[in-house]
């Protein structure tokens, strides 16, 4: 028996599915059974590769229960950010994919439109559910599908993104039939903060749920499911009551039920509050408590761990992660950097929006509580937060992934660059993300910062330089980015040349030509350039800035040698080398020698970083490649310009 036979036998009733309707007719023995597959696959995908981990082992119960209760073939389920959809896949037939998760070519580690029915929206970023799924009941009731449901299930760490507060002021409005299903696992990636956390716990407190839940739980058993609608109705008023009075009372004056909290890991408990909250007219916000990482105690001990740990085998009970090699990475650097300045300079704060673990800067909220502030998953309020700080004269840094900042995109044009204030952004996760796919590559933010006046915008090649570069920016009066990516920072055994304003550095000489590295590239342009050695003696600059440019440099590279060519981990449109050609074009210079390597104009897959990039032709053989063919191409063209041509 292989391997594959030999998971596949362990999960019976997962293998049986090809969608998710034999949910309807399964005993509560069995869902219980599924729910223990469905936590058994999780935990086998662990032992393989990072992935999401501890949000989907908190949803398994309410995925299957949702499950049962509705038939999101038809009607519409959205569930927000993407990160806890593993279940989901599981159980609407996904199975036998499921150990292709996160790889190319495999099962998208998000919702995916192009795998499934039962997937609507590609997301990734958080947020956005309630809107969408409001957007959804209003285009069915036009449409005249007023039959087809519609669910969002939101956590408690997304809840407070304002866009989730505009999505409620509408659907109050609206009144349309909806449900919003609140999982308050207390968790975002990092403990959830802000003060909706703590009108969450509130509610958790009362006696509804700690008290009155057994009596509750007796009155919904005396409500028929397929029964008289008329009792059904008296049973719902009853429960709107008890909301009114016990809790949610932000959500009832919002125009939207509250109902719960409910434990969120008793199937059969959801499933009879679902159907009751199915039945209710207009928007219903029903409350589920669940424990993040439940069902495998590591995880529920340590979430913000098991978030998305790293591969990990277990030895005696206790997760072992497998060994990483390779150099520290970039985000290190960053968080050194940071903690330097903090204690070199008090003006400086920091500023994430709940990405605190990602950005590894735990040990900068112990050691400056008092000037680290994580404002919850709400970037643009991070934006313009950090500006308002600016104008009192403090000096914020703004941590944030390239992705997410796409959210601020208002707040850095308005309140930063059109201030002229020196908020300085470290752009983290600024490339291929690998994975995580088409949601979380960052590989826009040259195009949307670079247009902006005022703004400097630059990118270590390696390590040694990202704290160069954020004293550099500190100490600019002016709006600075600094772009990284999910990378190991390159090691170079050189001292760097100091950070000037637009100034590049010149990393290697080479006669035949000239490779441009914006960033993290320089790692692959140094590769491809020694491994030309024997051909081509080939010349690397190490861009440091891409607004200003180094005019000098686009000069030189373009003056000396046959060809130049720029790399960066950013799309071609809007990136470095489109400023770079900008460039050469006012200086007048033969642009007919420059070649951009830079991603191509479509969404890019998920996969291992290394293999992206190759793909793209962005890796160290294939800008090596560029180079011979920018080398040949150049003798063509002498050729072409030759009287020989006109015997065609
Ligand atoms: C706009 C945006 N900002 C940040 C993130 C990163 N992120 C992904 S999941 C997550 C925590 C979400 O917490 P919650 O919604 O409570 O889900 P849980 O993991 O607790 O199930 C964060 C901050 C994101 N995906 N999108
Ligand atoms: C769902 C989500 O947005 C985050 O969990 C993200 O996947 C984290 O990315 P990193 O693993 O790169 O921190
Ligand atoms: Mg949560």
């Amino acid at each position: 028996m292989n391997n594959e036979e030999s998971v596949v036998s362990k999960h019976p009733l997962l293998e049986s599915l090809t969608d998710a309707m034999p949910l309807r007719e399964m005993t509560r023995d069995q869902l219980v059974g599924l729910a223990a597959e469905t936590r058994d696959v999780l935990c086998n995908l662990l032992a393989t590769r990072t992935a999401h981990f501890a949000s989907n082992l908190g949803v398994v119960e309410l995925c299957i229960a949702l499950h049962c209760e509705f038939d999101f073939r038809t009607d519409r389920l959205i569930w927000d950010t993407g990160h806890q959809i593993y279940p989901h896949k599981l159980v609407t037939g996904r199975y036998r994919d499921f150990p292709t998760i996160r790889t190319r070519g495999g099962l998208m580690g998000y919702p995916n439109p192009q795998e499934s029915v039962y997937d609507l929206f590609m997301t990734g970023h958080a947020g956005s559910s309630v809107s969408t799924a409001v957007g959804l009941r209003s285009g069915d009731v036009l449409s005249g599908n007023p039959d087809r449901r519609t669910v969002a299930v939101i956590g408690d760490g997304a809840f407070p993104s304002g866009i989730v507060f505009e999505a409620m002021n509408n659907a109050g409005e609206l009144e349309d039939d909806l449900t919003i299903i609140l999982n308050d696992n207390k968790m975002s990636i990092c403990p959830r903060v802000g003060a909706v956390a703590t009108y969450l716990d509130r509610l958790r407190s009362n006696p509804y749920y700690t008290g009155l839940k057994t009596e509750v739980v007796r009155l919904l058993d005396l409500v028929p499911m397929f029964g008289d609608p008329a009792e059904r109705l008296l049973a719902q008023m009853k429960e709107g009551v008890k909301a009114g009075l016990l809790g949610g009372m932000l959500f009832e004056e919002l125009g939207i039920r509250y109902v719960g909290p409910i434990d969120g890991h008793d199937i059969s408990l959801m499933r009879k509050y679902l159907a009751m909250v199915r039945e209710m007219k207009g928007p219903v916000l029903l409350h589920v408590v669940t424990e993040k990482g439940h069902g495998y105690k590591p995880a529920a001990e340590d979430p913000v761990f098991f978030h998305t740990p790293p591969a990990f085998t277990e030895e005696r009970g206790k997760p072992v992660p497998t060994a990483s090699s390779g150099c520290p990475p970039f985000t290190l650097h960053a968080r050194n950097a940071i903690r330097k300045s903090m204690a070199e300079d008090d003006r400086v704060t920091i500023i994430t929006a709940a990405m605190c673990q990602g950005n590894k800067l735990e040990p900068v909220r112990e050691q400056f509580p008092e000037r680290f502030f994580d404002v919850g998953i709400c970037e643009s309020h991070a934006v313009a937060f950090a500006a308002g700080q600016c104008k009192t004269g403090l000096r914020p840094i703004v941590d944030i992934y390239s992705t997410f900042l796409q959210r601020s995109y208002d707040q850095i044009f308005q309140e930063v660059a059109l201030q002229d204030l020196p908020v300085v952004f470290l752009i983290d996760r600024a490339g291929l993300t690998g994975p995580d796919g088409p949601t979380h590559h960052g590989v826009y933010d040259l195009g949307y910062l670079r247009v902006f006046p005022n703004m400097v915008v630059m990118s270590p090649g390696y390590a040694a330089e990202v704290e160069l570069m954020l004293s550099a920016a500190i100490h600019h009066d002016h709006p600075v980015a600094i772009r990284y990516p999910k990378a190991s920072a390159l090691e170079l055994a050189r001292t760097p040349d100091p950070i000037e304003i637009g100034r590049s550095e010149r990393i290697r000489d080479g006669r035949d030509g000239t490779i441009v590295a914006c960033g993290s590239m320089l790692d692959q342009a140094l590769a491809a350039a020694e491994s030309l050695c024997d051909d081509l003696d080939v010349g690397v600059v190490n861009a440091r800035f891409i607004k200003p440019i180094d005019v000098e440099m686009v000069r030189q590279s373009v003056e000396t040698g046959k060809f130049v060519i720029t790399v960066e981990e950013h799309a071609k449109m809007g990136g470095f080398g489109s400023a770079f050609l900008e460039t050469a074009v006012e200086q007048r210079l033969d642009t007919r020698r420059i070649h951009l390597l830079a991603l191509s104009d479509k969404f890019i897959d998920h996969g291992d970083r290394d293999e992206l990039l190759a793909e793209e032709g962005l890796g160290a053989e294939q800008i090596a490649q560029a180079c011979r063919d920018a080398a040949d191409d150049r003798i063509t063209m002498t050729q072409d310009a030759k009287p020989i041509h006109a015997t065609h």
